[in-house]
C-alpha cells in the first residue's frame, strides 16, 4: 500500500487516496494507530484519506493516532491540499471535511484555509485540578479546544503537567477537549498544544492556532494578521477575513513533504501494537 508523509509546522500526517489500498476508509481507524506508532509504525501523529469527487473538490476524513475519527485537522487539510496539488493537480480546491467544506490554495511554500466562524464559542471557564483552578477559554473551530494563558518564563521546555486533566476534565463534556497553553511573546502567540486522540503534546495544532489566535484578538493581546509561533518553531498565520475576530478566518502556514513509500503488508498483518 502506498503511502506519503508530510508535516505541517511539524504536525505530521500520513496521506492516502483510495487508489493507494484496499478498503482503505474502512480499515484505516483499525489502522491508523500501527501506520502511526512512532518505533513500530511509519510514525505520525494521524491520517488522512483524500478522496477526490469532482474537478477541485476533495472528501477528506482525518483519524487520529490511536484511530479515533476526528471532524476537522487544520494541519492535515493544509498538508493534504499540498498532496493533491502535487498528485492530482490541483492548486485551488474544496476540502469536504466532517466540519464543513473548507476551501484551500497551495501557494509557494505554503498553504492557505478559508475557514467558518468559530462555533459554539462558550467563553472563559474555571477548571479544578488537583489543587489548583485553571482558567481557559473553551470554543469549538471544528473540534474543540481549551486555551489556556500562561506566563512561563520556560514556556518552551516547561512539562505539560495539567495537560492530561484538562484534556477530559468533566465540564468540558464527554468528548474533553484539545488543550493549548498561549503566552503572548514580543508580537507573536507562542502555543503549545496538547492534542486529543494523540493524547500528547503535538509540534503544532492548526484549528488550536486559529482558537487561540481568536482568544488573543477577542482579549486584545495581539492585532491581526496573529502569528502563532509553534513549538516546532514554524509560524502559523491566523487572519479574520474582517473585523470580527469572531467571524470567518484565513489560516496560512508551510505543509512540507518528508517521505513516500510502501507500508509493509507485514505492519497491517500483525497483531495488535500497543
Ligand atoms: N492537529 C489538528 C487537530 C486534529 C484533531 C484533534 N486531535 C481532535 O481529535 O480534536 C489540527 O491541526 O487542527
Amino acid at each position: 500500500m502506498r503511502f506519503a508523509k508530510w508535516h505541517g509546522a511539524g504536525n505530521d500526517f500520513l496521506l492516502f487516496l483510495p487508489e493507494d489500498g484496499p478498503e482503505l476508509e474502512k480499515n484505516l481507524p483499525r489502522w491508523a494507530p500501527r501506520l502511526c506508532h512512532r518505533q513500530m509504525g511509519i510514525g505520525a501523529d494521524g491520517v488522512l484519506l483524500l478522496v477526490p469527487e469532482g474537478q477541485a473538490t476533495v472528501r477528506l476524513l482525518y483519524f487520529n493516532r490511536d484511530g479515533s475519527r476526528a471532524a476537522f485537522c487544520a494541519n492535515g487539510s493544509r498538508c493534504a491540499a499540498a498532496f493533491a496539488f502535487r498528485r492530482l493537480g490541483l492548486a485551488a480546491m474544496v476540502l469536504h471535511t466532517d466540519f464543513a467544506p473548507i476551501p484551500a490554495e497551495v501557494g509557494q511554500n505554503r498553504v492557505t484555509l478559508q475557514l467558518p466562524a468559530p462555533q459554539p464559542v462558550v467563553g472563559w471557564l474555571e477548571l479544578p485540578v488537583g489543587q489548583k483552578t485553571l482558567r481557559g477559554f473553551f470554543l469549538q473551530v471544528g473540534v474543540p479546544h481549551l486555551v489556556v494563558p500562561v506566563s512561563w518564563q520556560d514556556f518552551w521546555s516547561c512539562p505539560l503537567e495539567e495537560a492530561p486533566a484538562l484534556r477530559a476534565h468533566p465540564l468540558l463534556g464527554p468528548e474533553g477537549a484539545n488543550v493549548h497553553f498561549a503566552q503572548v511573546v514580543g508580537r507573536e502567540l507562542a502555543l503549545r498544544s496538547f492534542e486529543r486522540g494523540v493524547e500528547a503534546e503535538t509540534l503544532a495544532c492548526g484549528s488550536g492556532a486559529v482558537a487561540a489566535a481568536c482568544v488573543a484578538l477577542a482579549e486584545g493581546w495581539l492585532s491581526p494578521p496573529v502569528a502563532v509561533r509553534t513549538a516546532s518553531g514554524r509560524v502559523l498565520e491566523v487572519e479574520p477575513l474582517a473585523r470580527d475576530p469572531w467571524g470567518p478566518l484565513r489560516l496560512s502556514g508551510p505543509a512540507e513533504p518528508v517521505a513516500e513509500g510502501e507500508v509493509a503488508p507485514e505492519l497491517l498483518e500483525t497483531e495488535e501494537q500497543s
